[in-house]
């Protein structure tokens, strides 16, 4: 298993999509750097899980080239990928009879064969405290809530302490609370091991209070890419979901996205 913690990720020309439809067509991202936290947003259908799919290795890229480090991602071999890459889907984990504490310590066993018994039981429990689910510890998946078993996926996930890790929508069944709490956790983790967390998120709220960059995709391509507060200008908003939104500052100094209004759909056009 790779032990390289600190990796460059570009992706340039890249070309994805499924047999009958091309989805990503020409994406470059100007280089993430080590430590980051960065929001991939975008309108339904944008592209943002094929994204994930082709770095995660579920689908090959037609031409443009992935590179994490001194790796091709397109041409990593199963074994080398796992060390390198976390990929947390859209679906929740499945609801099986395992215990939670089996289903974390399952991944971070195969991830780490190297340690020692003790050292990956300490990860695993550092997990479940970082996250503050050591409660669920001794429940089993199928008889835990949508939003528990989201929090498992993600526990899952971070135990492997990959350079890279690709979450998609990992707030989507966490109520408010929980969903600042694992935006904090992210982005932690992300800084504290000098790795490169990539989410999707639809909250372009958690987007700029928690990112340190935000790149935005409308059919196939980056339309925007920096900071989140200059990125996500109104004409951005615009072009990318067809509100009228802008940012503001509230009063305790937080950003805020506001979104005005829907514009009509004879302006912004229909779902691709
Ligand atoms: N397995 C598939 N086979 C064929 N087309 C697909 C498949 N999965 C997704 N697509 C199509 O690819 C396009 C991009 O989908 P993708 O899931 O990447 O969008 P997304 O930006 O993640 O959207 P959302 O915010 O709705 O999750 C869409 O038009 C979708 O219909």
């Amino acid at each position: 298993m790779s032990q390289m913690r600190r990796a460059t990720l570009s992706v340039t020309g890249l070309h994805a999509g499924y047999r009958r439809r091309a989805v990503l067509k020409g994406l470059d991202l100007a280089p993430v750097t080590p430590g980051s936290l960065v929001a991939l947003l975008g309108a339904n259908a944008a592209g943002k899980s094929t994204l994930l799919r082709t770095l995660a290795g579920q689908l090959r890229a037609s031409a443009g080239t992935l590179q994490l480090g001194g790796h091709d991602l397109a041409r990593l071999d199963a074994h080398t990928r796992r060390g390198l890459v976390a990929y947390l889907p859209q679906s929740l984990p499945a609801a099986s009879a395992l215990f939670a504490w089996e289903a974390v310590s399952t991944a971070c066993n195969a991830a780490h064969p190297g340690k020692s018994t003790n050292s990956r039981e300490a990860m695993t429990e550092a997990v479940f405290q970082r996250m503050g689910i050591e409660r669920l510890a001794l429940r089993r998946m199928g008889e835990l809530s949508g939003g528990q078993r989201q929090m498992l996926g993600l526990a899952q996930a971070l135990v492997r302490q990959t350079p890279l890790l690709l979450l998609d929508e990992p707030t989507s069944a966490l109520d408010p609370r929980w969903q600042l709490e694992v935006l904090n956790v992210i982005r932690e983790d992300a800084l504290a091991r000098e790795a490169i967390a990539l989410i999707v998120v639809h909250d372009l709220n958690l987007a700029v209070r928690f990112c340190d960059r935000v790149v935005v995709l409308d059919d196939g391509r980056a339309i925007a890419d920096g900071a989140p507060a200059s990125a996500l200008s109104p004409a951005i908003l615009r072009q990318a979901y067809g509100i009228a939104g802008r940012i503001e500052h509230c009063s305790q100094g937080h950003p805020i996205v506001i979104a005005d209004h829907a514009l009509p759909r004879t302006t912004y056009g229909e779902i691709a």
